[in-house]
């Protein structure tokens, strides 16, 4: 049987998450699911979980355990057989053992990126609220500023990627995360990137993702042969 390649992307707010995600999934064909961009769907389509998430967002605090771990188990559901790429899920060990009760992830990604760094990425961070896309002025800026590519809307900040905002959810994410990425250091499947530039770090993603999706397509094809 053909054996699914499930990958996890964790880091701090504005660490990349999503830039490499995009290229992941592009360059792999790994469906990626961004528990952000769930609900938010789920939010503006007015679903239970939305109407629910939404009081937790609002608040700036984490959507509970058992509302995300729903969610998220759903989707995957949906993708039985494809491989896939999570991104914002887990975010609490809670959430990363109902996960492991069902799937067993091949590899986990853990960004490590310096503060400095992140507080200027976010503070010029522009999103396209309806569909998720991300822009950043310096790095890769809209055609026309303010502007989203696709649809001509415009783009908005988001409050708590302002720099006062910055250091409580990075206080936060460290916390919340560290027994979340213990976890995944104890089962053997963490790989940690650190750098400034998500252009720098790629091709060591690239070419780990190449070796591991390589020796998983060879594993599956001896286990088929007699
Ligand atoms: N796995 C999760 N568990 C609990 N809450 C979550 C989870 N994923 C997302 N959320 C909630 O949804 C909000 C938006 O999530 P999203 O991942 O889009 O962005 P973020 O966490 O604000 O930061 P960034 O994308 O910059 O890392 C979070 O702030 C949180 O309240
Ligand atoms: O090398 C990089 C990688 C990302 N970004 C920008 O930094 C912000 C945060 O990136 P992303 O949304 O991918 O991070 P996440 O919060 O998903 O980890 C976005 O405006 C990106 O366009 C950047 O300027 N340089």
């Amino acid at each position: 049987m053909a054996k699914f390649f499930r990958a996890a992307i964790m880091g701090p707010p504005g660490s990349g998450k999503g830039t490499i995600s995009k290229r992941i999934a592009q360059s792999f064909g790994l469906q990626y699911l961004s528990s952000g961009h769930f609900l938010r769907e789920g939010i503006a389509a007015n679903t239970e979980a939305g109407v629910m998430a939404k009081t937790y967002i609002e608040r700036g605090m984490l959507v509970p355990d058992p509302v995300m771990t729903r969610l998220m188990l759903s989707k995957l559901e949906q993708l039985s057989s494809h491989s896939f790429l999570l991104d914002g899920f887990p975010r609490t060990l809670a959430q990363a053992q109902a996960l492991n009760n069902r799937y067993q992830l091949d590899l986990v990604i853990s960004l490590n990126i310096p503060y400095e760094t992140l507080k200027e990425r976010l503070s010029d961070r522009w999103i396209h609220p309806r569909s998720g896309r991300v822009y950043n002025m310096g790095f890769n800026p809209p055609q026309v500023e303010g502007k989203d590519d696709v649809t001509g809307e415009p783009l908005i900040q988001q409050d708590d990627d302002k720099p006062e905002a910055l250091m409580a959810r990075l206080r936060h994410y460290k916390e919340v995360a560290k027994p979340v990425i213990d976890l995944y250091k104890s089962l053997g499947i963490l790989h940690s990137f650190s750098g400034t530039e998500t252009d720098r770090i790629w091709p060591y993603i690239n070419s780990l993702l190449s070796n591991k999706m390589h020796t998983l397509a060879q594993d599956a094809h001896q286990s088929q042969t007699p």
